[in-house]
């Protein structure tokens, strides 16, 4: 049948498989942890990347394309930059039947890709800043669970790689990327996210600090980082020995960034606003927006309640509502609903014989099943308008739901009972790295350990003497704790 055998609340991760798959996102492929992204998942890919792309060309950064091949010798360049990843390095060993001379590892990332040649073409102070980004696909043949778009072999995304002369350039830079990650996820996919640094046992460890933007799973009371914007600092500079000369004539390295949002992003925002009728689809990033469908009648002329329906496609598309009318015959009304309510096109038309009488419209929102009488005359202001309240409301009743999630604690105790509730913890810690290490090792368990999600660059106010949640020593900021995907 059409419906969902799970629902959200039942078993998340059977109802999260149904929703991509009935929702024509994903189709499970013979390799484990890979998956095909059918035309309903590109359409949103594409859209995002429309947004994003335009932005960063403002910044004059330029797109490239490297090799998808790494050599070995330049993959090990630096011991903790691969320390702890090459597990999942995937390699090519063979062509044809003959061995390679030496294996090739496909990129993970492509920091040791790209920056030799970083080495090369930079050379004078008039060679920065370097700022190139790829929209690319990457490798990780990582082992936990796989899930489709949010842990998976291969996935999409878009790297971004920049040099500048000085540190402050560099730290300008972080933020502004980190503002667009904000404005994908809260204008667009419609999900509330934390801006913050990650801590130092968290943060990447060929970089000099990262920051993220961190989103929440109510259901499964699990974070996710939804993308993250690192300053590399003059570690990779060292590395691949890229500097220049600067106006004094002093060879100087230079300050690196990168950052990148993935596939990772669709995942969260299906997880976020999906319920048990399938997909729920902001507007902003829905490849249909409006569905016309035609109820036919008995002994009604369906020939002119069919022509009213590709009317009012033609009317919205006229004004660049993405709107379509599913007129197909051997189909039932209500099967079409259940259909399009499972792909989560956020408004559906219906138009009867009593509404082409009454020269009106039936519209019902996707996200809160809401039914409005439209007169034709307004259509194309009442749908905007429905539209756009939509779009709204789906980040307004996220954002109060992962608000409700949040729990502020201040004991161990309190801690560990609100990890058992699925809470996003707020707790003032002392940022040093054993504590957080010994939260890791006694949060330990079937579901995986609590971590720190990042420090919000919004502190709350910490009083003098306020003491850390964990260790008992004087707090020095206020950090984001749960576990994670
Ligand atoms: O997150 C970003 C933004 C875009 C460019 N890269 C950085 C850091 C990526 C960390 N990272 C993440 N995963 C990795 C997996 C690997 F197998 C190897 Cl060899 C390295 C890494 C690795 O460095
Ligand atoms: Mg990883």
């Amino acid at each position: 049948g059409l419906g969902l055998t799970n629902t959200k609340d039942g078993n998340f991760g059977e109802w999260y498989s149904e929703v991509v798959t009935n929702g024509e996102m994903i189709e499970y492929y013979e390799i484990s942890g890979c998956y095909i992204l059918r035309p309903w998942t590109m359409a949103i890919w594409e859209i995002m990347q429309n947004f994003f792309d335009p932005e960063i060309k403002k910044m004059n950064i330029k797109t490239c394309y490297f090799p998808l091949f790494v050599s070995n010798n330049v993959l090990q360049k630096e011991k903790d930059h691969i320390e702890g990843f090459a597990p999942e390095v995937a390699w090519v060993t063979r062509s044809g039947d003959s061995d390679l001379e030496v294996p090739i590892a496909i990129r993970p990332t492509s920091e040791t890709v790209m920056y030799p040649y970083y080495s090369k073409w930079i050379r004078g102070h008039r060679d920065l800043p370097l700022k190139l980004n790829q929209w690319c696909n990457v490798v990780r043949w990582e082992f936990s669970n796989p899930t489709p778009f949010i842990r998976s072999r291969e996935f999409l995304w878009q790297e971004g790689h920049t040099a500048f002369a000085t540190k402050e350039e560099a730290d300008t830079e972080v933020l502004e990327i980190l503002e667009l990650y904000r404005r994908l996820y809260e204008e667009y996919l419609a999900v509330p996210v934390v801006k913050g640094k990650k801590s130092e046992l968290e943060k990447f460890a060929g970089g000099l600090y990262t920051t993220s933007v961190e989103a929440f799973i109510p259901n499964t009371g699990r974070g996710v980082q939804g993308a993250t914007s690192h300053c590399l600092g003059q570690n990779f500079a060292k590395m691949f020995e890229i500097n220049f000369e600067d106006e004094k004539g002093e060879k100087t390295m230079v300050w690196q960034n990168s950052w990148a949002y993935s596939t990772r992003t669709i995942g969260v925002m299906v997880m976020v606003h999906g319920d048990d009728k399938g997909l729920v689809l902001p507007p902003k990033v829905s490849a249909v927006q409006v569905i016309v469908i035609h109820v036919p009648y008995k002994d009604a002329d369906v020939k002119e309640i069919i022509n009213a329906c590709s009317a009012t496609v033609k009317t919205l598309c006229d004004l660049g509502i993405r709107a379509e009318a599913d007129l197909r015959e051997n189909y039932s009304p209500g099967w079409k609903y259940s259909h399009w309510e499972m792909k989560g096109v956020p408004l559906r038309i219906e138009i009867g014989p009593k509404d082409l009488a009454n020269n009106q419209v039936r519209a019902v929102r996707r996200d809160n099943g809401e039914k409005v009488d439209i007169p034709m005359a307004d259509l194309v202001d009442k749908v905007k308008g429905m539209l756009d309240n939509i779009q709204q409301s789906m980040f307004d009743v996220a954002k109060q739901k992962r608000d409700a999630c949040i729990q502020v604690t201040r004991t161990w105790d309190e801690f560990v009972e609100a990890l058992g509730q699925k809470k996003l913890i707020l707790a003032p810690w002392c940022d040093e790295e054993e504590v957080e290490k010994e939260v890791k090792a006694k949060t330990k368990g079937e579901i995986g350990a609590a971590k720190t999600l990042c420090s919000p660059f919004d502190q709350p106010e910490l009083p003098e003497g306020t003491l850390c949640f964990a260790s008992g020593k004087p707090a020095k900021k206020w950090t984001y704790w749960g576990r994670s995907y």
